[in-house]
């Protein structure tokens, strides 16, 4: 095949930051998606509809002239998030899901929640209006081994709440195990979201011909029997997987440091990352469904009408991309893509 006409996708998983930073990456984002769900974990947090409303207009005010997008905002869960402020997230048009991390799991996580049994009359309150709840699924404890992270996750939280909010929708973002792709196929209102990254490598990236902190991201890539699980769950055809980038730009000294930011930025290029890794196990055809039907269908939004085309034309990804005084390595930098977008 050489070339590739599907529906426009949108990106379920996506950090823009703020300020300088936002403005130097929607460009990539919007250039593909015509949506996203935008990540909540600036600092401080994107904690109540008043904090959304503002972002909101901070994105509104970048974005390329006579180009759309539209994007779809989370709030940032606490210890102390009220089922009021749920009530009021659910009557705005632009609120659609919120974010649960667990306190100092990841990138912006300080505020994350301490113990999910705090948030029990938020989840009721979701549960009543249907609001999604988004999840970095991932432990904390030191004592947990770093690539057993989600699998603890799924077996001490994640289980013990599907059984006491089993009507809740859920998101289990950025899936990287065979045990996660297990557990949301065997449950009821559960999806998954999967990044290119994790479709494209395993671990071993990581370590190739010495440390290579571009690849560094939150859960960390998993080993290669795991890659093969979420690639064949997202060529599957199955709509409990779909497409969330978790595109994660940190500035090039953050992360070639001695204590490097985890996150990969791939909004430059994500929809041709995926094309490659659907063409790797000869399942083109399924792109679509993931890329730009099954995300809307399960946020209770129409699918896209526009359509892209995407051409079997090798290019190589830039070497870096220019951000004010510092730049940001794009993942699998200097290296060929073989699809590119029209
Ligand atoms: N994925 C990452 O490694 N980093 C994300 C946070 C996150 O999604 O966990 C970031 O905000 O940098
Ligand atoms: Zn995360
Ligand atoms: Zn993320």
């Amino acid at each position: 095949m050489t070339d590739l006409t599907i529906t426009r996708p949108d990106d379920w998983h996506l950090h823009l930051r703020d300020g300088a930073t936002l403005k130097a990456v929607l460009p990539h984002t919007v250039r593909q998606f015509a949506r996203a769900i935008v990540m909540p974990n600036l600092k401080p947090p994107v904690r109540s509809v008043a904090d959304a409303t503002a972002y909101r207009d901070r994105i509104l005010a970048v974005i390329p002239p006579g180009q759309t997008f539209e994007p779809l905002m989370t709030l940032y869960l606490t210890d102390n998030t009220s089922p009021d402020e749920i009530m009021a997230a659910q009557a705005t048009s632009f609120i659609k899901a919120v974010k649960y991390y667990p306190a100092g799991a990841t990138t912006n996580s300080d505020s994350g929640v301490t113990d999910m049994r705090n948030c029990d009359r938020v989840f009721e309150a979701m549960q009543q209006v249907d609001m999604p709840l988004l999840l970095h699924g991932e432990v904390t404890d030191a004592g947990v081994d770093m690539f057993d992270r989600e699998k603890v996750f799924i077996h001490q939280h994640l289980i013990p709440l599907k059984e006491r909010y089993p009507q809740l929708r859920v998101v289990l973002e950025h899936v990287t195990t065979a045990d996660a792709v297990e557990f949301v196929n065997a449950t009821d209102r559960m999806a998954a979201t999967i990044t290119p990254q994790h479709l494209l490598f395993s671990r071993n990236i990581l370590f190739q011909g010495g440390l290579r902190p571009h690849y560094y991201c939150l859960p960390i890539l998993k080993r290669e029997t795991h890659r093969q699980a979420l690639l064949q769950a997202a060529t599957s055809g199955n709509p409990k997987f779909f497409l969330g980038t978790d595109s994660a730009p940190h500035a090039r000294g953050d992360k070639e440091s001695a204590c490097g930011c985890a996150g990969c930025f791939s909004a430059l290029h994500a929809i041709e990352l995926y094309a490659e890794a659907f063409e790797s196990v000869d399942a083109l055809d399924k792109l679509e469904g993931f890329a730009s039907f099954y995300g809307p269908d399960f946020y209770q939004l129409p699918r896209n009408t526009e359509q892209i085309t995407l051409t079997k034309t090798p290019w190589q990804i830039p070497d870096a991309v220019p951000l004010g005084t510092t730049e940001l390595v794009p993942l699998r930098a200097g290296e060929k893509l073989s699809w590119q977008m029209a």
